[in-house]
């Protein structure tokens, strides 16, 4: 017997077919039905505790509580992050391979992000086009954008293969079946052809940008001083190409929301942009939630939590959470003008610290390109959204519009 407080228990064997059907509510319906932020439940075939809040934030992000090492499900390894990537690391490990990322972030290299994507969205829609299918060509602007970006050389008629290719990754991440199959082989694809680039760079057998990613990691050394293995090298480029290439979820939501919201439009145009794009990110689903594992036992309010137990934090909860937004299922971009935000309340890209947690590494990068992706579609062109099916599922994970968003009558203003 234990002294201390109960958590509350979803009763029941096994809840991930319940998990498959509420989808982004499953936390939420969870918390409100036992009328606590952490409750446990069981998934895949073993205990899991659910927490969604600041606080709980708080206590995820805790590097002394929690850990990364076999927390994401293998099925998910296989397709979306791959085996052996930063998001599966823990302590100075963790640290050093994150260093990787981060020193991409610089003013200048972010700078750069916005230029291309500029650039790549004249390209895509520089003549006056009757017709176009918003998702399809963000993720072709951005294939185009994040291989230049990382220095990745290729023909311009690759490009849609690999855009189709970075795409499976993440649309068919947590699917059954042949979908799921599509995944795999999309990313063995990926990463034998970035395996085999890596080891050109480094018998200096292709002529690379040494300040770009491409060269940067291949040449990059763990702690110990030694180079990557050129797998792994691969598998982190493409935690680079592939969620640079997955924003266009955001832009498809973002233009949904030019759609819904239409006096938010003028707002954009008078350059209140940033609080549009936030009101974006926090409104709409991508992520649902983020996992760890116990790293050592510990009492947290009362609760015993205990060594190995798999703990998910609820990302679109938190960012849904009456005790944190006013209104919440309410789209208000102006609820940020004054927003203070701090590492645990805003976390569509998980919460924390950059440099010593696992906070999205490219959250700098996804306010970029949706800042210049909707300057593009409110400033540069002018275009229709005809008759189409605006809705989207709360149980498809990742979701989208169920038409991708149609604009017609695009014509270029400047
Ligand atoms: C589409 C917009 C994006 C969303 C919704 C998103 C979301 C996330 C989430 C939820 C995490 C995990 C946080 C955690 O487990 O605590 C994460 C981690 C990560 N993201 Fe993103 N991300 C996006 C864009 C990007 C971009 C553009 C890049 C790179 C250019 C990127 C690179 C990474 C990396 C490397 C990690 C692992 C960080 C770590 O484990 O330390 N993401 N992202």
């Amino acid at each position: 017997m234990t002294d201390h407080q109960q958590l509350p228990q979803d009763k029941g064997l096994d809840h991930t077919l319940e998990l498959l059907k509420e989808g982004y509510y499953f936390i939420m319906n969870r918390s409100n039905k036992f009328d606590s932020r952490i409750f446990e439940t069981r998934l895949l075939g073993e205990k899991a505790i659910c927490l969604v809040g600041e606080q709980e934030a708080k206590l995820f992000y805790d590097n002394e509580k929690f850990q990364r090492k076999k927390a994401a499900p293998s099925r998910i390894q296989k397709t979306l992050f791959g085996k052996g990537g930063v998001q599966g690391l823990d302590d100075q490990e963790h640290r050093h391979r994150k260093a990787m990322f981060m020193t991409l972030m610089t003013d200048d290299k972010l700078e750069e992000i916005r230029r291309l994507t500029r650039e790549e969205w004249r390209n895509q829609i520089s003549d006056e086009k009757h017709e176009v299918n918003v998702y399809e060509a963000a993720k072709q602007v951005l294939t185009r954008m994040a291989l230049r970006w990382t220095g990745i050389p290729f023909k311009k008629e690759e490009a849609e293969q690999w855009g189709e290719e970075f795409s499976d990754m993440f649309e068919h991440a947590a699917d059954i079946g042949p979908k799921h199959w599509k995944a795999r082989w999309s990313r063995q694809r990926a990463e034998g052809w970035l395996e085999d680039l890596v080891q050109q760079v480094r018998k200096e057998k292709v002529e690379v940008d040494q300040d770009r990613a491409l060269y940067q990691f291949s040449l990059h050394k763990d702690p110990k001083g030694k180079l990557l293995k050129p797998y792994i090298v691969a598998v982190e480029l493409l935690n680079l190409l592939r969620p640079i290439v997955a924003t266009a979820v955001y832009i498809d939501f973002a233009v949904l929301a030019m759609h819904d919201y239409p006096t938010e439009v003028a707002q954009i145009r008078g350059d209140n942009g940033r609080q549009f794009i936030q009101e974006v990110r926090r409104f709409y689903p991508f992520f649902p939630f983020t996992a760890a594992r116990v790293k050592q036992d510990f009492i947290w309010n009362d609760y015993e939590f205990k060594k190995g137990t798999l703990t998910l934090l609820d990302l679109y909860g938190t960012n849904h959470d009456p005790v944190i937004w006013d209104q919440p299922n309410q789209f208000k971009p102006e609820r940020f003008n004054d927003w203070k935000s701090n590492p645990f309340d805003f976390i569509p890209q998980g919460g924390g610290e950059f440099d010593i947690g696992h906070r999205c590494a490219g959250e700098w990068i996804t306010i970029d390109i949706l800042n210049e992706t909707v300057n593009f579609f409110s400033k540069e062109i002018s275009f229709d959204f005809p008759d189409q099916d605006f809705g989207y599922s709360m149980n498809d994970i990742p979701t989208l519009p169920q038409s991708n968003i149609i604009i017609t009558n695009i014509q270029t203003t400047h």
